[in-house]
């Protein structure tokens, strides 16, 4: 007999989740949201194969639940879960950002059929809601799992079984560790991402000209701030202490910084900045996870009709097949750095020959 999973909240990931279930899986998924048209649509689209605005009668129903609101909202469903009887086994998950708060509440189930697993995929994007969901979100992302000390090899398993598909790779953290860890390559440069932008909102009173001079380097350290201004506002609360912290050290850094440029202190500020190149150098980028690793190849291109067509064009003749697109940044009138995802590096390398002979300006990333 089928098993049933209810997803609480189908957002970006709960969704996403909710696809790649369906896709991988022969689960029956009821789908549970505060929103009514986000319900309507995962079940009109085949995400879900049951809408539920009641869930208490759903989880009761279910052998696992995702749930996959916003933090704050996913803490408030576990104190309902406390009041829930259940008279079957089920395995339950998040997907929140921040852990110890989740973890805290989950640790007071008091219920023999409930297991509570807290996990958290590394991985997502600046977007919201069931419109940017998609099946492959999680593909080489890190999912963290935080099980509590009750939890059995057996249910671990049997919940990794269920996210297989997603084909990411899981780590085993405890809730402190992982907030510690998420507060520095997560949500403080969320943090700085916002202000930078903040920055040049105020310059540009004085300099008009500041967004159009806006470019790569920019836009790269900022993509981050047109994220969901609700979903990081929980999170910087939730994970409030740690994000305090990482404030006094970033403020006093800066103060460091600005030492060296008053004390025209040049060889300080080269080794700074070349201790930050060999360190960001050295992260895996192919492992990041987010954004599929493929094998990448940059191609210079001009922003002109038909640019696009002809580089697709001259890779199609040579039945090289293209896993992903993406269009990094088109410099109006100027150039466009388009980002190919081959799936293997012969083929990498193929596209970086053929296009590098008719004249493109092409560029394999270490
Ligand atoms: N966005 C990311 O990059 C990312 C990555 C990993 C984990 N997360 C975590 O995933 C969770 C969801 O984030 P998201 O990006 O999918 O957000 P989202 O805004 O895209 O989706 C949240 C969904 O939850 C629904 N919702 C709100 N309150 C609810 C409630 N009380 N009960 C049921 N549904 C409710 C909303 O209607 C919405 O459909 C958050 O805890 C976030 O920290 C986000
Ligand atoms: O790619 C992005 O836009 C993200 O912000 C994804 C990101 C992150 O890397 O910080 C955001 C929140 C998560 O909890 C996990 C992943």
């Amino acid at each position: 007999m089928k098993q049933t999973v209810l997803i609480a909240g189908l957002g970006l990931i709960g969704g996403s989740l909710a696809i790649n279930i369906q896709q991988n899986t022969n689960h029956h998924v009821i789908g549970y949201d505060v929103s009514k048209k986000t319900l309507e649509f995962s079940l009109m689209n085949g995400i879900i194969d049951e809408a539920s605005n009641d869930f208490e009668s759903a989880i009761v129903q279910a052998d696992f639940c995702i749930l996959a609101a916003p933090v704050s909202k996913a803490v408030e469903l576990v104190e309902r879960i406390k009041d829930i009887t259940f008279e079957k086994p089920i395995i339950i998950t998040d997907v929140s950002s921040v852990k110890s708060s989740i973890m805290e509440a989950a640790r007071l189930i008091d219920s023999e059929y409930v297991t509570f697993i807290g996990g958290h995929p590394m991985a997502g994007s600046h977007k919201k809601g069931i419109h940017a969901a998609k099946g492959h979100l999680f593909e080489n992302a890190i999912y963290v799992l935080s099980p509590l000390a009750s939890c059995s090899t057996d249910k671990m398993e049997a919940l990794k079984m269920l996210l297989s598909g997603t084909k990411c790779k899981f780590l085993q953290l405890n809730p402190k560790e992982h907030d510690e860890m998420t507060s520095v390559i997560s949500h403080f440069p969320h943090l700085i991402a916002s202000s930078l932008v903040h920055q040049a909102k105020t310059w540009q009173q004085t300099h008009a000209y500041i967004p159009k001079l806006a470019a790569g380097g920019f836009r790269d350290i900022t993509r981050i701030a047109s994220s969901n201004p609700a979903m990081w506002q929980d999170i910087f609360f939730q994970n409030s202490k740690k994000m305090q912290k990482l404030l006094e050290d970033w403020i006093e850094e800066m103060q460091a910084l600005k030492n060296l440029l008053e004390t025209n202190d040049k060889v300080s500020m080269y080794h700074y900045l070349e201790q930050a190149k060999e360190y960001r150098d050295g992260l895996d980028t192919k492992k990041k996870g987010a954004i599929p690793a493929f094998y990448d190849l940059y191609v210079d291109i001009a922003d002109q009709p038909g640019a696009l067509l002809k580089v697709i064009e001259l890779l199609a003749n040579k039945e090289i097949s293209i896993n992903n697109i993406e269009i990094l940044e088109i410099r109006e009138g100027i150039t466009g750095v388009l980002r190919l995802s081959f799936q293997s590096k012969r083929d990498q390398a193929a596209g970086y020959e053929i296009l590098t002979k008719q004249g493109y300006e092409t560029m394999i990333e270490e």
